[in-house]
Parts: structure tokens; sequence; C-alpha cells
């Protein structure tokens, strides 16, 4: 597992979880401009997020490590990511599977789960590094209520 330093996101909850995973997965990407990357590729993706809230579950956790691996690594994992036509789309940019896209798709996947917790956990942050020189990431747009 690579070990590396991430960006830090602000906020005032006081508990805050990052799980790390890694996921083999092809994609490629549908348009001119992205040359090579229109060709099916592999790329293994190295993923960090970030959850965080103020109270824990009946087990005392913020969100069980290992539901959060099996939301994101078991449903990605030895796929291509344009089959997840719920996610992605071959017709519209905004839903490429580019390093963007594939981070708010996991954004999306981990904070509809999370919606369902009675502590209601936020995710923060989705760090998706596509390859040794690029990555993305993603945070959702804060609402007011929010913190
Ligand atoms: N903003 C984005 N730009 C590019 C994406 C993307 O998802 N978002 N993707 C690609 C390619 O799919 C490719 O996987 C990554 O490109 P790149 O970082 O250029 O890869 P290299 O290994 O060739 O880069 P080096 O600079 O030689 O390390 C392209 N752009
Ligand atoms: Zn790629």
């Amino acid at each position: 597992m690579i070990q590396q330093i991430y960006p830090q996101v602000q906020h005032n909850y006081q508990f805050e979880l990052n799980k790390d995973m890694h996921i083999a997965a092809a994609h490629y990407i549908p348009h001119e401009d992205a040359g090579k990357c229109q060709k099916v590729h592999g790329h293994t993706y190295f993923v960090n997020i970030t959850i965080a809230g103020d109270d824990l579950d009946d087990s005392g956790f913020l969100v069980n490590f290992s539901g959060i691996k099996k939301l994101i690594h078991d449903r990605f994992d030895h796929t291509i990511l344009n089959d997840h036509t719920e996610l992605f789309s071959d017709k519209d940019p905004s839903f490429f599977p580019t390093t963007e896209g594939m981070a708010r798709a996991v954004w999306e996947v981990i904070q509809r789960e999370l919606d369902t917790k009675v502590n209601k956990p936020k995710c923060v942050q989705v760090f998706v590094r596509e390859t040794p020189t690029s990555y993305v990431v993603f945070r959702p747009k804060q609402k007011e209520e929010q913190q």
C-alpha cells in the first residue's frame, strides 16, 4: 500500500477517519482530446476517502472501515469503469470516467450510504490517484447548515 501525504480538508467535526484502498480497473475516455486514453487501458487507482462527524454509532464507529472498502472496492475493482452506466456516461462529458469523474462517483456512492446511518457521517473529501503523477481531489460543496 502506498503511504503518502494527503491534501487536508477543513471542517469542524470532532472525528475524522480516512480509508485507503487500491482499485484495479480499466477505462477509456470517449473524446479525441484524450489521445491514447481513448483506447481501453488500465490503472491501479489509489483512493483515499475522508469521512467526518460528531457522533459514533452503536459499535463506537464513525463508520466501519471495512464497510467503506466493501462499498467501493467490491463495486469497481477489476471492472471497466465505462460499464458503470449508473454513474458514468460515454455521451455526457460531465460523466466521463476521468479521474475527476471517478472521484465524484466514489463520493456519491459513499455519501448515499452514509445518509442511511443514524449518526449521519459526511464524506468530506475523496482523493483519487490515477497515475504516479496525476491525482484529483473531490470535495462536496458546503451547504449553509453543514459545518
Ligand atoms: N484532467 C484530466 N486529464 C487527463 C485525465 C483525466 O482523467 N483528467 N486522464 C488522462 C489519461 O487517461 C491518463 O490516464 C493519465 O494521463 P497522464 O497523467 O498524462 O499520464 P502519463 O503517465 O502519460 O503522465 P506523465 O506526465 O508522463 O507521468 C489524461 N489527462
Ligand atoms: Zn486512464
